[in-house]
């Protein structure tokens, strides 16, 4: 192999399609619907296998039974569709008709699991060969029989075939004008017509979803994936003026001065808000609630809080805890840390084990040393699985 050939970047790759097949009936699997459209942890099969590609290659197409076409539409946005025929050969084939880019993917739509490592590797092998599909070795030993063992088959040299395959579009669409019969995949179409076929190294997860236990399957191998835990952090200070309390994490606490603020000036209510929107990227509590506008004019902050935490919970996520630390010399938080986490904890509809409201000072340091003001500093972590 030429040396330039071992060196291209992933920017070297030729334009490639990739084309999902996606209209087979799914008999094996049972279950009343094509598998492709069922749901897998809260997304449909087809999504997953299309949302593998993307970034990857310059075109979807999806080859669908003709009575499916809405379905896969909502479950592949921005992919062209194309009818499929009566065998995945026929469907590939409806497919390849469509394709013009120089090399093409062909992927089942029933192997949801596919990860980038695995479809790049195809991808990099076509820059050096005219095919490429990627496979496991057999490491399991091998009998022929029926109900007793009737011989061993040497397993060596044996590989267990995956998609996406990856061929130069010209050489397989010329290997399925000559092919007759049905072949189990386009590596097969392809060997018959002569093409160097590179096998690159598939994956466990990237099982084919063929029986009614395969569900299950896919479905733990997406669970520790589709794993989202974000951090948030906030930061407010707000100044003391005049008063006879301040109100802090959702507590009144009597004092010889008030913070100053629009709202209720809630320095840590306000900083596990700004927390909750760090973590879901949504900006700070000055862009949900502007203090220019008058309708927040001595507001509860318990309302921006509760704001934030339906919005995180909208988005799928729950809470995993809270801890806020108040920086001040007075009031002493202490003897009322109890009573804020409680309260905190009723506004977010969150265990009060999960809620950690502690203080320090800044050793007369600063301005918050200098009694000037009162500061807080927290984290939340929310969790979708
Ligand atoms: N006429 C067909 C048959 C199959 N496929 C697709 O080829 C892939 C692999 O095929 P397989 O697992 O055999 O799917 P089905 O044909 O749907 O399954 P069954 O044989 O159990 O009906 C699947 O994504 C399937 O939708 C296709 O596009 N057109
Ligand atoms: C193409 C394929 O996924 C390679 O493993 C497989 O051959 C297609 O499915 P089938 O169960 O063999 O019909």
């Amino acid at each position: 192999m030429p040396l330039e050939d071992t060196m291209r970047e992933p920017s070297d790759r030729p334009d490639a399609t990739v084309l999902i097949v996606a209209a087979g009936r799914g008999q094996r699997a049972g279950g009343g619907m094509p598998k492709q459209f069922r749901d897998l942890n809260g997304t449909p099969i087809l999504a997953r296998a299309v949302r593998a590609f993307a970034g990857r290659v310059a075109r979807v197409i999806v080859v669908v039974h003709p009575d499916d076409r809405a379905q896969a539409a909502m479950m592949a946005p921005g992919a062209t569709l194309i009818d499929g025929g009566a065998t995945r050969g026929a469907s590939v084939r409806a497919g390849l008709a469509h394709v013009e880019t120089e090399t093409v993917l062909i992927h089942d739509a029933a192997r949801p699991c596919v990860q980038g490592p695995v479809i790049d590797a195809v991808l990099d092998a076509l820059t050096r060969c005219p095919a490429a599909a990627p496979a496991l070795p057999v490491t399991d030993a091998l009998w022929r029989g029926a109900d007793r063992v009737a011989s061993v088959q040497d397993r060596a040299g044996l590989w267990r075939a995956q998609t996406p395959q990856g061929f130069r579009t010209a050489a397989l669409r010329a290997a399925h004008d000559a092919f007759a019969g049905d072949a189990a995949d386009d590596v097969e179409v392809a060997l018959a017509a002569g093409l160097d076929v590179e096998i690159v190294p598939g994956h466990e997860d990237n099982i084919k979803i063929t029986g009614p236990e395969d569900f299950a399957r896919a479905a733990r191998i997406l669970e520790t994936r589709d794993m989202d835990i974000r951090l948030g952090n906030g930061f407010d200070v707000h100044r003391f003026g005049p008063g006879d309390h301040v109100v802090l994490c959702g507590v009144t606490v009597p004092h010889g001065r008030g913070l100053q603020g629009h709202s209720d000036a809630d320095v840590g209510l306000h900083t596990i808000t700004d927390a909750i929107y760090g973590a879901l990227a949504e900006g700070d509590i000055g862009r949900h609630f502007p203090p220019s506008d008058p309708q927040w004019k001595g507001t509860d902050s318990a309302v921006f809080l509760a704001h934030a935490v339906t919005l995180a919970r909208g988005r799928g996520f729950t809470i995993g805890n809270v801890d806020a630390t108040l920086i001040c010399e007075e009031p002493k938080i202490g003897p009322h840390a109890t009573a804020m986490r409680t309260r905190v904890g009723e506004i977010m509809d969150l265990a009060i084990d999960r809620i950690s409201v502690k203080a320090t000072t800044t050793e007369r340091l600063g301005f918050a040393g200098r009694g000037e003001g009162i500061a807080c500093l927290a984290t939340v972590t929310l969790v979708k699985a």
